[in-house]
């Protein structure tokens, strides 16, 4: 039985939380990137300590939480801030994400999904094969960002272009999942990936 670690990415509400969401109603282990970048800035966290000292105690909240509204409009609109946060954070999240790899390795498990949307940009698409790529057209994930997160159309923009453009993450898929249509036939799709993947494991 071989073990396999296979990667979740897309771009800006594309869809990869969906796909998880079934992923896990199949009983596959999903580590979640934006829940690991959430868990090294917590209260308390030298990642908290460090971005305050670089961006100013003005992106921390009186409870002592980050802002994250205030952050995301300083870091998404000037790329060597951006830059700067990625490199406080991102290699907490790598330490973080293996650790979690090997709890679920250690358990047995044989499947174990990564949900990342800047594994492509980071250049770690090679570590997660297969690499599965919810896709969907940019104005469906402008749309779709501004209803999730009351966002405005701007503010939408401005994280897509903080992104690879999507289909130069279809380039570098095994597999894509396009999420343009109903949540339905995602679901059927991600059923569909998954038994290839498995398949994989078996072999
Ligand atoms: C700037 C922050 C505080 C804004 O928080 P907020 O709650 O508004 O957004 P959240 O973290 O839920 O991210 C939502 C989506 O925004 C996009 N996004 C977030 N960070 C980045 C980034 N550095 N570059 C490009 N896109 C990003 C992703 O598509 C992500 O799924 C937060 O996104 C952050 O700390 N980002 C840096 C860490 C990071 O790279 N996270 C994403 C991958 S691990
Ligand atoms: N097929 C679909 N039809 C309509 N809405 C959808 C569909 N798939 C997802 N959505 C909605 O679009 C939004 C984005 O989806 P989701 O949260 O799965 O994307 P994501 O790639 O995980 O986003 P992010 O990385 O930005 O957090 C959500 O509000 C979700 O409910």
């Amino acid at each position: 039985m071989g073990f396999v670690l296979f990667g979740l990415t897309g771009g800006l509400a594309s869809g990869k939380s969906t796909v998880a969401a079934r992923l896990r109603t199949h009983g596959v282990p999903v580590i979640d990137a934006d829940a690991l970048a959430r868990e090294v800035v917590l209260p308390g966290t030298d990642g908290l300590a460090e971005i305050v000292a670089v961006f100013g105690p003005e992106v921390q909240l009186p409870d002592g939480t980050l802002d994250r509204p205030r952050l995301a409009a300083i870091v998404f609109k000037d790329d060597d801030k951006r830059r700067r946060l990625n490199s406080i954070l991102h290699p907490r999240i790598g330490a973080l994400s293996m650790a979690r790899v090997a709890e679920h390795r250690t358990r047995g498990e044989e499947v174990v999904c990564y949900e990342a949307p800047l594994l492509v940009e980071n250049g770690l698409a090679d570590m997660f094969r297969p690499l599965v790529v919810v896709a969907v057209p940019e104005d469906v994930q402008v749309a779709r960002a501004m209803l999730r997160d009351d966002a405005t159309e701007d503010q939408a923009r401005a994280r897509i272009a903080a992104q690879l453009p999507l289909a130069d993450k279809v380039r570098a898929a095994d597999f894509v999942i396009d999420n343009g249509r109903s949540r339905e036939d995602t679901e059927r799709q991600t059923d569909e990936v998954l038994a290839k993947i498995r398949e994989r494991a078996r072999t």
